[in-house]
This record gives structure tokens, C-alpha cells and sequence, in this order.
């Protein structure tokens, strides 16, 4: 996928919806249990009650390495879904990977070819040889970790550099003068509404896949006034649990609808707010 054809879907969708796919089997709707593969029903029937109203589904590839073989089974079968059923999503493995540059191009391998994500999250700490692996794909794109939604996130990446810049300024900065920047993505989490303003100042036309609305308490208003950009958007608001929990009940993938549809109808007011949609 490209930007160009994300941004048309956002568009056209008056969203900027990602529904993560973190399938839990202890909070999943026990009568899905008896099926073949539970996860992937679940997947299946959330997908198919919510694709009108997101841009975006990403799967946190944990919640299937840790139900083993089966739950990477299930992990392919979702992604095939979605890409059969729905190839105008955009579709993110939340794997959060980068190793030395041999093995970063083994996982963008496994992620871009193998599984064909549009896009894989990445850790910065080993450097440009560990993430350029992954931005060497066409049409790929690598999401890497700037400023992170969990409390610890500020333990180092908000820390001064000698230079007096906070770290996740420094990666984002430097990460822009890599070979093919123009594929990266970055994670910065809804919790930290208040910095979005000095990010775009150092990026304003990146794509920033947002964690941390919802179950975490971060705020949808708050990330897009400084965060959305009025050319591109330039944002992908990531809910997990609060939509994909929202009922154990028969009535699970219609409690995700009627969550999904909340947040969707909040962003088409902003985007027309915007002038934007
Ligand atoms: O900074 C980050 C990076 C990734 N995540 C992941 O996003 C989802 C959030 O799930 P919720 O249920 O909506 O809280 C989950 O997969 C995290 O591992 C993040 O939260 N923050």
C-alpha cells in the first residue's frame, strides 16, 4: 500500500481508526471456544463488524507467539483475511523488532513477504544498520517506537541527550536522514498528548501510529491539536481493548461496532473541523 492510497481511504472512510487485534482467550466470548480456531473466529466476526469504520487493523504479534504454533496459525489466517476480504486496510504487525542487519532483514522478510503486512513495528535502540533492513521494501513501511504510551516510556526516551534533546527527538530526527525514510512510521503514545506539538515540528509529515486511546486513558482531542496534519493526516489512532473487549456476551463483534463507530464519529468531526473531510 501507499501513503497516497491510505490517505484517500482515510478520506474517504472520515477515519483514522486502527482496531488492535490483541486476542486474549481468558476475555474472548467463551461459546467461540468450542470452534476450530477461536482466535481467528474472533478475529473474523471483529473485522467484519468494524472494516467500514477503521483504516487499520494491528495485530500485537504476542498475543499469538504466546498460544505457540497454533496462534501463529492463527496470526496468518487474519492477516489472509484481511488481505483477501479488505486489501484497501492497512495492516500493522505489532512485533517490535530490529536486530544486527542480517537478521532485521530476516524479519522484515517474515513480516512483509511471508505474513504481507503493509507495515512492522521496530525498536531504534541498535541503530540505522538494524532498521534499514526493514525500510529497504517498496511500499513497506517500518513503524518505529519514538515516544511510548506506558509510564516507563519516559525512563530513557525522555531523557537529555548532551545536547539537551530529549532521546525520542534525537531518534526521530536522526531516523529522518536514513536510506528510504521516507517508509518510516512512528509510535508515540495518545498518554503523551502534550509533547505531539515538538514532534511535528521535527516531523510534520510522518505518519504516527498512536497507541493509548481507550483502555489506557489517552486522549483522542488531545493528540490531534498538534498531532493531525491537514495535508496528510498523518495519524493512526490505535484502540485495542476498549473495542475488541467491549462485550463477552454472543453480542461481541456488535459492542465492537458500536465502540468503533464512537471513535470513528469523534475523528469525522475532527477532520471536518479541520476542513479536512
Ligand atoms: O507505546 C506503545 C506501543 C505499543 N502499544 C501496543 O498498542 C496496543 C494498545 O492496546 P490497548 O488495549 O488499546 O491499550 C497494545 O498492543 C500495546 O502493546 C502500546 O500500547 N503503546
Amino acid at each position: 500500500m501507499t501513503i497516497t492510497e491510505l490517505v484517500g481511504e482515510i478520506k474517504k472512510k472520515k477515519s483514522f481508526l486502527c482496531v488492535g487485534l490483541d486476542v486474549d482467550l481468558t476475555k474472548t466470548p467463551s461459546h467461540l471456544l468450542n470452534t476450530e480456531d477461536p482466535i481467528f473466529e474472533f478475529n473474523k466476526q471483529i473485522i467484519d463488524a468494524t472494516h467500514h469504520l477503521a483504516v487499520a487493523y494491528k495485530p500485537n504479534t504476542a498475543f499469538y507467539e504466546a498460544y505457540g504454533i497454533k496462534g501463529w496459525q492463527s496470526l496468518d489466517k487474519t492477516i489472509n483475511y484481511i488481505n483477501q476480504n479488505y486489501p484497501e486496510i492497512f495492516t500493522i504487525a505489532d512485533a517490535k523488532r530490529g536486530d544486527i542487519g542480517n537478521t532485521s532483514t530476516m524479519y522484515a522478510k517474515a513480516f512483509f513477504e511471508d505474513l504481507n503486512f503493509d507495515s512492522v513495528t521496530v525498536a531504534p535502540y541498535m541503530g540505522s544498520d538494524s532498521v534499514e533492513p526493514f525500510l529497504a521494501f517498496k511500499d513497506k513501511f517500518t513503524i518505529m517506537l519514538a515516544l511510548t504510551s506506558n509510564k516507563g516510556g519516559l525512563d530513557f526516551q525522555g531523557k537529555d541527550l548532551i545536547n539537551n534533546k530529549p532521546l525520542y527527538k534525537e531518534v526521530i530526527k536522526t531516523s529522518l536522514t536514513w536510506n528510504n525514510s521516507e517508509n518510516l512510521m512512528f509510535v508515540v503514545g495518545a498518554t503523551k498528548a502534550e509533547y505531539f506539538k515538538g514532534i511535528r515540528e521535527i516531523a510534520p509529515n510522518s505518519f504516527l501510529l498512536v497507541p493509548g486511546v481507550g483502555a489506557q486513558g489517552g486522549s483522542l482531542e488531545g493528540v490531534c491539536e498538534f498531532g493531525l496534519n491537514k495535508e496528510n493526516i498523518g495519524l493512526l489512532i490505535n484502540s485495542s481493548r476498549g473495542i475488541i473487549y467491549a462485550s463477552k456476551g454472543e453480542d461481541f463483534a456488535n459492542a465492537a461496532q458500536i465502540e468503533a463507530q464512537k471513535l470513528q464519529a469523534q475523528m469525522a468531526k475532527i477532520l471536518a473541523d479541520n476542513n479536512i473531510a
